[in-house]
């Protein structure tokens, strides 16, 4: 069992993962804790506002559609199952999927601090190949913070615990308003 991480266990179906006994999540109403059980049972995080995200967007079809869980810790969880489409390596997942997966986790420590940052810098381990169509779990903490420079930490693993990827990322806070009011307008995308 890897330290600092699996302190209870969770069944989904055949597979056991680690998990905290009881997990803070947010909703519209608030964030309350409720037990590590209800995790399969989807209790969404308030920042799948972002509904056309690539990573967590509810309303993305091609998307990962990725939900968030934080603990009472400040860790963010999340269990992922790779559909064949994201494959790279025969049976495994494409390593810009697996960036994907470790920048995403790290962007929602940001997140449930009410941060909202963007990805400057980030570097990933890919340890072992990352099997498709397999329950994976997926972690991340918020390591420091500098003025607008918030350094984060993730890591993949396998239904096991073993370690198959991890990622280290710098992220700097944005203005959200500015950045919306930067946005392209959609006439302009399409001339
Ligand atoms: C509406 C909802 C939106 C919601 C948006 C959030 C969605 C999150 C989605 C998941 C995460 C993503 O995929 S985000 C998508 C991928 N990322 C992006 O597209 C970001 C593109 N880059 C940018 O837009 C920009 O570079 C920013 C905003 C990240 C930063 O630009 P900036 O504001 O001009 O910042 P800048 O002054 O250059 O740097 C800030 C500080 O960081 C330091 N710094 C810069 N690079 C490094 C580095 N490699 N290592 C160390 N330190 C560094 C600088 O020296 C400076 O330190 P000091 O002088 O202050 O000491």
């Amino acid at each position: 069992m890897p330290p600092g991480i699996l302190r209870n266990s969770l069944s989904i179906g055949k597979v056991t993962l680690g998990f905290p006994a009881r997990l803070l999540i947010r909703t519209k109403e608030g964030q309350r804790t409720v037990p590590s059980s209800k995790l399969d049972k989807g209790e969404p995080l308030t920042h799948t506002a972002l509904h056309g995200c690539f990573g967590c967007g509810q309303h993305n079809r091609t998307g990962l559609r990725l939900r968030f869980y934080v603990d009472d810790t400040g860790q963010i969880l999340s269990t992922v199952r790779l559909a064949g489409r994201f494959e790279g390596p025969p049976g495994h997942a494409h390593g810009g999927i697996v960036a994907t997966l470790l920048d995403e986790a790290m962007s929602k420590t940001n997140r449930a601090q009410n941060i909202v940052a963007m990805t400057r810098h980030m570097e990933v381990d890919y340890l072992r190949p990352v099997p498709l169509r397999t329950t994976l779990q997926l972690t991340a903490r918020h390591l420091s913070v500098e003025g607008r420079k918030h350094h984060c930490a993730a890591e993949l693993r396998n239904a096991a615990g073993e370690l198959l990827a991890t990622g280290k990322a710098l992220f700097i806070a944005i203005d959200p308003a500015r950045f919306q009011a930067s946005k392209p307008s959609m006439r302009a995308m399409k001339s």
